[in-house]
């Protein structure tokens, strides 16, 4: 199974290196101890890449992390480096360039003529990632040559890449210093880790060639001990690269941007909102989600912050092995909108969602939930339901359709907010399978339904995650874009007062309210594309699109306001109407 897949519910988080000044010293707000203070000696050596206005701190929670030493505004890149090691997971080798993660434009990509398992841009892409690809082609084409058709994983193909890239900086290089320095949890593993483990130390034998373990030793590796530790930093501190639209594109490793550490409720993001220049793809970019105080840590969030507590923990436990005790986990609000349910007597309040042999009350008139089995059960389906459709996106969207279509108002019936879990998922998963689903030219209801859950997504994203957020973001532009889209017969415009009372409360609205109306998300989704992808990003490349959009459609309103205008005054000399 590919890596990006295992490490699906992980957040991304990135940044552009503003190459400068070494590491300071320490000035924690927690107090360091003495082995604290000898690692902080080490840092300061090396992560060049880290500018000078962050700081390496450690504390006795979560071990080193990173602060800001001045104030950092929203929407800041406060760090962008160009990953150690990166791979494209199986499925987007041979729609995506293997150096700078770019996807092929026509006239196509250029695929390698030995292993014909990756693939470049051009000549240059290719020269500039030669001196790993001459490795791993040879690797590639071992394998193949061996009758073994399937290609390893990004995560094998990653860990591949960091092994030849740290033989060739010797064991003493910065380069290598800031691989061994990354956390590894190989000493307090849970049992549920060691197949994954396991699995990725064997096939990385394999796949260099080795018959043993102790063959590593000529890349510093000399036990299989140390294989394991490798291992082990390399599951708790990758990123999943993604495209500048979220979808993951492979894993990476970037030993600046793991120092992070994580909260549920994160003052920054990674993301890759990719540069002008292939030699620095995939640039991973650091950007401040809001305001950052001067000694301030900064924190970005490691699991899908969408998620109910319960489930956030689980995940942390699992992979990085630790209990999540920020605010939003150790004193969260009298109801979380993620595991909510709208008050049974309509108050407008919401009530906790209910656990079985507990009353649950609505935070604002107190009314008590009585429907408890009725919420549970819901809740039940919904996730049976979810991980079905999830599973099913791509092999038969058309059933994962079906299964969201039909779930979804059982949800909604049952009293669940658009924020809480499942029911949030749900709508977002339908989303993207409606989208993906619309006829081309799209014809009217299809094209209604998508609008619609679309605005259910963004209600619900709006509940739960801050102005700015990426994901938050994203699903505003897409509802701005298919508010945008051309409508194939919208609705006769209102002729009497009740028909205008009605056009009013009508969604998705139609004409040239439609048109208003796309406008206006168009420009939240540029100034929440600007926190979340960075100002300087313009918004990344998704920000740029919109931008586009957001011309066309007000020379849209402007043709459509200027003939309005015309044919006002036609009416007016013609005297159908008075003056
Ligand atoms: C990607 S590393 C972050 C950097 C790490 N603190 C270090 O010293 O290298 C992830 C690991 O840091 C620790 N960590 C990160 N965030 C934490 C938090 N909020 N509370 C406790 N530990 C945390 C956990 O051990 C986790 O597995």
């Amino acid at each position: 199974m590919s890596f990006v897949k295992l490490k699906a519910a992980r957040e991304t988080k990135q940044s552009y290196v503003i190459q400068n000044t070494v590491q300071t010293s320490l000035e924690s707000s927690a107090v360091p101890s003495e082995v604290d203070q000898k690692q902080a000696t080490i840092t300061e050596k090396i992560y060049k890449s880290i500018p000078e206005y962050l700081e390496i701190r450690t504390s006795s929670t979560a071990g080193r992390g990173l602060w800001a030493k001045r104030a950092c505004g929203a929407g800041q890149v406060i760090l962008a480096v160009k990953p150690h090691a990166a791979a494209l997971s199986n499925e987007q080798l041979d729609s995506h360039c293997s150096q700078c993660f770019g996807r092929g434009t026509s006239p196509g990509l250029k695929r390698c003529t030995k292993c014909h398992a990756v693939y470049y841009c051009n000549s240059t892409c290719q020269n500039l990632d030669w001196s790993l690809h001459k490795h791993e082609c040879i690797a590639l084409q071992r394998i193949a040559a061996s009758g073994d058709t399937s290609i390893p994983s990004d995560a094998i193909r990653c860990l591949g890449r960091i092994m030849w890239k740290r033989q060739k900086n010797g064991p003493t290089g910065d380069w290598t210093r800031e691989i061994d320095q990354l956390q590894s949890h190989n000493q307090d593993l849970k049992p549920s880790a060691y197949e994954l483990h396991t699995h990725l130390a064997i096939s990385l034998v394999r796949y260099l060639g080795f018959s043993s373990p102790s063959e590593t030793a000529s890349f510093g590796l000399a036990s299989g001990a140390d294989l394991a530790n490798f291992v082990s930093r390399f599951v708790t501190n990758t990123f999943t690269i993604t495209d500048p639209s979220l979808t993951p594109l492979g894993a990476s490793v970037s030993p600046p941007v793991a120092i992070i550490n994580h909260s549920c409720d994160p003052n920054a993001v990674v993301v890759f909102p990719r540069a002008r220049d292939a030699a620095q793809e995939p640039l991973m970019q650091v950007v401040s989600l809001r305001e950052i105080a001067p000694d301030e840590e900064i924190l970005t969030a490691y699991v899908d912050t969408t998620l109910p507590r319960e489930l956030r923990q689980r995940d942390l436990i699992d992979t990085y092995l630790f209990s999540c005790a920020c605010p939003l986990c150790a004193s969260p609000p009298d109801v979380d909108p993620r595991e909510s349910v709208w008050c049974p007597k309509g108050c407008g309040g919401m009530c906790p969602t209910p656990t079985e042999g507990l009353l649950s009350r609505c935070a604002k008139c107190k009314a008590v939930l009585q429907k408890t089995d009725e919420v549970l059960d819901a809740m039940r389906v919904g996730q049976q339901a979810l991980d079905k459709a999830t599973a099913l996106q791509l092999s038969d969207p058309a059933k994962a359709r079906q299964l969201t279509t039909n779930l979804l108002p059982i949800l909604t019936s049952a009293g669940l907010t658009p924020s809480s879990h499942p029911r949030l998922a749900l709508t977002r998963l339908h989303t993207v399978l409606l989208i993906a689903a619309l006829p081309v030219p799209p014809t009217q209801a299809p094209l209604d339904e998508a609008v619609v859950a679309a605005a259910n997504a963004n209600a619900g994203l709006g509940g739960v995650l801050p102005f700015g957020h990426p994901v938050r973001a994203l699903a505003v532009a897409e509802l701005g874009k298919l508010l945008a889209v051309d409508e194939p017969s919208p609705a006769p415009g209102p002729e009497t007062d009740g028909e205008r009372a009605q056009a009013r409360g009508r969604y998705p609205p139609s004409g040239a309210m439609r048109l208003r109306l796309a406008l206006e998300t168009l420009v939240q989704a540029r100034a929440e594309l600007h926190v979340g992808f960075g100002a300087v990003n313009e918004g990344g490349m998704v920000g740029r699109t919109v931008r586009e959009d957001i011309v066309r459609l007000e020379r849209e309103l402007g043709v459509w306001k200027k003939g309005i205008g015309e044919a006002l005054r036609d009416a007016r000399e013609a005297g159908t109407i008075s003056r």
